[in-house]
């Protein structure tokens, strides 16, 4: 099938290119990129108004299959991630069992195939069912097609382990994407340790839980040679740390997530139990909105100008999600006892668009560095580029199009958001991997 995409504003950061063209899709590849293409296609897209940009690529997805179906699956997490203009993913290891082996690799790999909706990329745990104790087996897995490893959900608290595991990494030239969350430290916090969980009466995480672990990875990075990515970065002194980092040349580069750029602790609301208790639809025990519950912790005011900041200058490479779906019955409950996590893939983009390119943090060329280019080059895939002879993963984004997010809409079957209902700016017409249409509004 061929595709002709006509007069859409093409973003692409790998060649620089900025303009207004026609984008021609032949045999799942981009076969020309010029203004008033001629040539006859079987489906002529018009995208005027809308950007053209390289799907994007997300580094932080948790699609809980296998063992965690009730909460998504590999077909419902793709759906999710075409609706949110994704063509390629990284899976997250946190599963049961945990993706410490070739099997559990191949397992996702050929489901994904089978799904035929977007690229499934699954990362290796970094030890055996992530107990922390003594090395999956990265090399296997590497065989089978990872292009990462990661302990996410904790950090190896072992420096020693996780500096074998950093050897390896380097040898085998793969990156090590790092949670960091000093495990001792969190001592049983639920939220940002600050007034506003004084006032909810709930347990604090300081900044220092994720800065200590940041700083300790950065070291062994430093000492290894290892390539680092830092997941889900969320204060300020990480930020610094990154750009400390890169002036030293180690190899760091970080991520950041939307809600730690959209919101702060503040935000996290308080539920007026009289209502919906008496309808028996939120527990008895509930004492806030769960759906601000992730790890790590919504943070303050400094801290999202900083990542802000940080994106803007570069400093941070990266937008992830971190999409974390857990079903209404796990999050029905106290502060203290729902799981961290909140679904993210099909409000990335939007929010992206809203807070930092409207908010006048980012350019339109800069997001899709951030949401696609940059993930691409990181991870070391031949993608996030749509030039003539790459292979057609795009992205058709409306930038002007407002309207209210709703979790009912999502592919995936998590619904825990704390964006429901939030008026946001930009949305995803379309989603096209290897020239096949997997999303269309
Ligand atoms: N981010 C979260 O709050 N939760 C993630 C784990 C993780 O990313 O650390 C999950 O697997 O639910
Ligand atoms: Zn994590
Ligand atoms: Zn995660």
């Amino acid at each position: 099938m061929t595709i002709l995409i006509q007069n859409g504003q093409v973003i692409n950061p790998a060649t620089g290119m900025n303009e207004v063209a026609d984008v021609l899709v032949e045999n799942g590849v981009v076969s020309k990129i010029e203004k008033g293409i001629k040539e006859k296609a079987d489906r002529k897209i018009n995208a005027k108004g809308c950007f053209v940009m390289p799907g994007f690529i997300d580094m932080h997805v948790h699609l809980r299959d296998p063992g965690f179906e009730e909460k998504e699956t590999i077909e419902t997490g793709c759906r999710a991630a075409a609706h949110g203009g994704y063509t390629t993913i990284l899976a997250m290891p946190n599963t049961k069992p945990v993706v410490d082996n070739p099997d559990v690799v191949n397992y996702v790999h050929n489901k994904a195939k089978t799904v035929g909706l977007v690229n499934v990329l699954q990362v290796g745990a970094v030890t055996k069912n992530q107990e922390g104790k003594e090395l999956a087996d990265i090399e296997g897995m590497v065989k089978a097609g990872i292009p990462a490893i990661s302990e996410d959900g904790k950090s190896v608290m072992n420096a020693q382990l996780y500096r074998e595991a950093m050897e390896k990494a380097a040898k085998l030239g793969i990156v090590v994407l790092a949670h960091c969350e000093d495990k001792n430290l969190v001592n049983g916090g639920v939220m940002n340790e600050d007034e506003h969980a004084r006032e909810l009466g709930l347990k604090g995480i300081t900044n220092s839980v994720e800065d200590i672990i940041v700083a300790r990875d950065i070291m062994l990075s430093h000492d290894t040679g290892a390539k680092l990515h830092l997941c889900h970065c969320s204060t300020e002194d990480s930020v610094m740390m990154v750009d400390l980092a890169k002036q030293k040349n180690v190899k760091v580069t970080a991520e950041v997530c939307p809600h730690h750029f959209t919101l702060t602790s503040d935000d996290i609301r308080k539920i007026a139990p009289e209502m919906d208790v008496e309808k028996n639809v939120i527990a008895a025990d509930a004492d806030a909105d769960t759906n601000f519950k992730m790890n790590p912790p919504l943070r303050t005011k400094k801290d999202v100008e900083a990542l802000r900041v940080g994106l803007r200058d570069n400093i941070m490479d990266v937008i992830s999600t971190d999409h974390a779906p857990h079903t209404f019955a796990d999050k029905n409950t106290s502060m203290k006892n729902a799981p961290f996590g909140i679904v993210g893939l099909e409000t990335a983009a939007c929010l992206t668009y809203t807070e930092l390119v409207l908010g006048g943090y980012l350019t339109p060329m800069q997001m899709a560095e951030k949401m696609s280019y940059n993930p691409a080059k990181i991870v070391g895939l031949d993608k996030g580029d749509i030039a003539p002879g790459k292979t057609a993963d795009i992205v058709i984004f409306d930038p002007n199009e407002t309207y209210k997010i709703d979790k009912n809409k999502f592919a995936s079957k998590g619904r825990n958001t704390p964006f429901d209902g939030r008026t946001v700016t930009g949305k995803v017409k379309m989603t096209i991997v290897g020239g096949h249409i997997v999303y269309e509004e």
